[in-house]
């Protein structure tokens, strides 16, 4: 479909249940493939991003048996080796595929080519392969130095002390952590300039021990793994709802409920985009927690000053929830918006101007005044499902509005749209 045309809705009312984690099911589906033993993986998110890992996995001979409808998989670990794929392993614009996968597979024998998306193409990976690289590893550029697409030589790596540049990704940390068990010696990692998105890293370690692996760290701002690891399987694992998914049924039921009921989120989450829900009752949402669900009402909804950088994908609903909030919303810390799906920094200001809001793009935050009547426009989406999904918070809030390009929504939440129309009221 070229576009959506979505009418006011009247209300928000009912419940959803959120589809399983993006960042959860590919750090998991990559350890469960690494790791000796059999994995069941329940709640698995179906969508392309997944659909990369899986894909690059099946190429490098990793048995994964799926259900009917994806969201549970047998992955048959392979205690460490993979086979060198017959083809260049295309992983589309998938991070959460892309990073890791660089780190583990510059540790392992075999010979690798990763490609992705154009817009994969021109988001930067310099900083991890400086740091493998540092340790040893043999990765080439195929087009341009620092960015996508990659030639990996896969070799025995040693570990020893590394630093690794924090400031643009987290994803970065991330992949190295998830690899270092895989040297044959251990591993010091230092960071350098200021490391963003953290919560991200509790993800990572989280997993890494579910799976048998325990990290030290001094503040993040050091990690020791051992080296010689073998990631061990925990016989059966969920994946927790997605938090990102979450915030745009959090800010829903905030605009305009009724009462949404959201399962698979709640006060024990291991994600950090629950602190986006933490932010709305500081907008002003009326919010009852639970360990696994969030029941969420209307509230009176004010302006806040935030500083986004733990939670970078949630914050963009934030920027729609602006609209309809008094007087001015800034969101801070943002620069890394910018090397996203992708300038987001650039393409929120863009269609937020184009409702009339007032908004101010700074290099590293946007600043948004909402306008008294928002103009009926077309929402470009740049190919960034949560665009997409987060101008949908227009109709939320009484205005219609076109998404152009829903389907782009199939990189974590192929079922957005109809989600959203299962709990809107006409
Ligand atoms: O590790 C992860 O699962 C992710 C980390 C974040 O990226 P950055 O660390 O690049 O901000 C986030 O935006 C992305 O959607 C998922
Ligand atoms: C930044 C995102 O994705 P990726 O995992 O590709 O970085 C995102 O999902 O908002």
């Amino acid at each position: 479909m070229e576009s959506l045309r979505l009418e006011p809705i009247r209300k928000v009312q009912g419940e959803v249940v959120l589809p399983g984690s993006k960042s959860l099911s590919n750090r998991i589906l990559l350890l469960a493939a690494l790791c000796q033993g059999t994995t069941k993986v329940t709640n698995l998110l179906d969508s392309d991003d997944i659909r990369h890992m899986l894909g690059a996995l099946a190429l490098m001979g990793v048995e994964v048996e799926l259900n009917e409808d994806k969201t549970q998989a047998l992955v048959h670990g392979q205690g460490g080796k993979l086979t060198t794929p017959p083809e260049s392993l295309f992983l589309g614009n998938a991070g959460t595929a892309y990073r890791p996968l660089t780190a583990v597979l510059a540790a392992t024998q075999g010979e690798f080519e990763l490609s992705g998306e154009p817009r994969m193409e021109e988001r930067p990976i310099g900083h991890l392969v400086d740091a493998l690289r540092a340790l040893g590893a043999d990765i080439d550029y195929l087009k341009t130095q620092d960015y996508p697409p990659l030639a990996i030589k896969g070799k025995t790596l040693a570990g020893g002390e590394v630093s690794i540049d924090g400031s643009i990704s987290s994803q970065f940390l991330t992949a190295l952590l998830m690899a270092a068990p895989l040297f044959s010696g251990d591993t010091n990692i230092s960071i350098k300039g200021e490391l963003v998105s953290k919560p991200y890293i509790d993800i990572t370690l989280g997993v890494m021990r579910k799976f048998g692996v325990e990290v030290s760290n001094n503040n993040y701002q050091s990690f020791h793994v051992k080296g010689g690891q073998q990631y061990v399987s925990p016989g059966e694992i969920m994946v927790e709802g997605d938090a990102s998914s979450a915030s745009y049924f959090i800010a829903a039921a905030a605009i305009n409920g009724g009462e949404i009921t959201i399962h698979g989120v709640g006060k024990a989450s291991v994600q950090g985009d629950i602190g986006f829900a933490k932010v709305m009752e500081q907008v002003g949402a009326d919010i009852d927690w639970y360990d696994d669900k969030l029941v969420v009402r209307k509230g009176q909804l004010m302006g806040v000053d935030i500083d986004a950088n733990a939670i970078p994908d949630a914050a963009m609903t934030l920027a729609t929830v602006a609209l309809f909030a008094k007087g001015k919303t800034a969101i801070r810390n943002i620069y890394n918006w910018r090397v996203k799906e992708t300038d987001r920094l650039y393409a929120m200001a863009t269609e937020l101007k184009k409702l009339g809001a007032e908004v101010v793009e700074g290099h590293d935050y946007i600043e948004i005044t909402p306008p008294l009547h928002l103009a009926d426009v077309a929402i470009d989406t740049y190919n960034d499902h949560r665009i997409a999904m987060c101008f949908s918070m227009v109709a939320v809030g009484g205005w219609p509005v076109t998404i152009n390009d829903p389907g782009c929504t199939a990189k974590t939440f192929p079922t957005y749209f109809d989600t959203l129309a299962s709990v809107s009221c006409s």
